[in-house]
């Protein structure tokens, strides 16, 4: 059992700096498009059998050191009754449009077992194969609100901003409800066997300091302290949040995930007395070697100090990388940070 993710989560000593990639279970495999292109991707989703099946690949073909449950954070949206369509070459579609205080009520708390039952599946069967820790997620409840109200992806959130300034009560009743299913599909993947669990805060990101404050964080800090009892090593992923750095450890995370956009050295001395995940921005995976190897080089360096570190990139990987790039990235990471006595 290789437990290097675990421990830096930690803050232990590690032999190397473990990594994992946003997104590796994904499109930019070729193995991923074949599973791919005989089911959609919410079928796909729904399918135990298949789920284990690419979410081992990326741990088998690059050598990865946590696998991450494959599934979606919309999932769980569906589960409280909002419809979700995904259509190919698009984004995700959920034509409810969640935007008045009636359409709130009508949502759910869903049981996740009973209505998820494939997601828990997926993980007992993961702990079965796996020999490297399996990382259990979800959205964070304002990137989940994003697209609850505004139906899918949006380039300028008009109408979330529009509900939270003009109606803030129905705007924090949703951002309740969304929460309370969060921490229950969280325990329930806890319970299934996940190691550890990520909170992917995508488009935390467009809020003003003083409004993540205000409308996202408390609602994040909830759902960790509420994850205490697992006793598992929570991670928050807040994209694009250089500037909410310091709220963002003030949400009880062990791990702190970071996006590219900040300098890595400077986050570690901010961040304090617990461990970081990140850094490389996503793109840089098209550096030539030789000049990817000192990008990673830099981030690991940066992160001496740290009080544990993971690599990872500061978002998902993009779907035209080739693969043979990020398995240069995992070898470099594993070679660069061998402690040598
Ligand atoms: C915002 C968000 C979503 N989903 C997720 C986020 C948060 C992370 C982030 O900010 O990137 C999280 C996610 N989505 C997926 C995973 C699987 C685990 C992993 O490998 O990391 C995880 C952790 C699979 C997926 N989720 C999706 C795919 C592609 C689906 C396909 O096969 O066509 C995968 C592999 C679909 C998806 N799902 C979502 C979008 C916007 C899309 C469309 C993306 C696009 O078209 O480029 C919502």
């Amino acid at each position: 059992m290789n437990d290097t993710f675990l421990k830096a989560c930690r803050g232990e000593k590690t032999d190397y700096t473990p990594i994992w990639m946003m997104r590796q279970a994904g499109r930019y495999l070729p193995e991923y498009q074949k599973v791919r292109g005989n089911i959609s991707f919410l079928d796909l989703c729904k399918n135990p059998e298949l789920c284990v099946e690419v979410t081992l690949q990326p741990v088998g073909i690059l050598g990865m050191d946590a696998a991450i449950l494959f599934s979606d954070i919309l999932i769980p949206i569906e589960a409280m009754g909002a419809r979700l369509e995904f259509h190919e070459g698009q984004g995700p579609l959920l034509p409810d449009r969640i935007r008045t205080g009636a359409a709130v009520d009508r949502l759910v708390v869903p049981d996740p077992e009973a209505t998820m039952p494939f997601v828990m599946e997926t993980i007992r069967l993961l702990r079965r194969e796996l020999k490297v820790p399996l990382i259990g997620f979800a959205g964070a409840p304002f990137t989940c609100a994003t697209y609850i109200i505004e139906g899918g992806s949006s380039k300028t959130f008009w109408e979330t901003k529009k509900l939270m300034y003009t109606q803030p009560e129905v705007f924090h009743r949703l951002m309740a409800k969304i929460s309370r299913t969060t921490l229950l599909y969280l325990l329930a993947q806890a319970r299934a066997g996940a190691q550890a669990l990520q909170l992917f805060d995508s488009w935390a990101g467009i809020l003003a300091p003083c409004d993540f404050e205000r409308f996202a964080l408390p609602y994040v800090q909830e759902i960790i302290a509420g994850l205490q009892q697992t006793g598992l090593p929570i991670i928050y992923f807040a994209n694009n949040g250089a500037t909410l750095l310091d709220l963002s450890v003030s949400s009880g995370a062990d791990v702190i995930g970071l996006d590219w956009r900040i300098n890595i050295g400077e986050a570690v001395r901010r961040v304090g007395r617990r461990a970081v995940q990140g850094n490389l921005d996503p793109f840089a995976l098209l550096l030539p070697k030789d000049e990817l190897r000192r990008r990673i080089q830099g981030i690991l360096d940066g992160a001496q100090e740290a009080f544990g570190h993971i690599f990872n990139l500061g978002h998902g990987i993009h779907q035209f990388t080739p693969p043979e790039q990020a398995r240069i990235a995992v070898e470099a990471v594993h070679e660069l940070s061998c402690r040598r006595p």
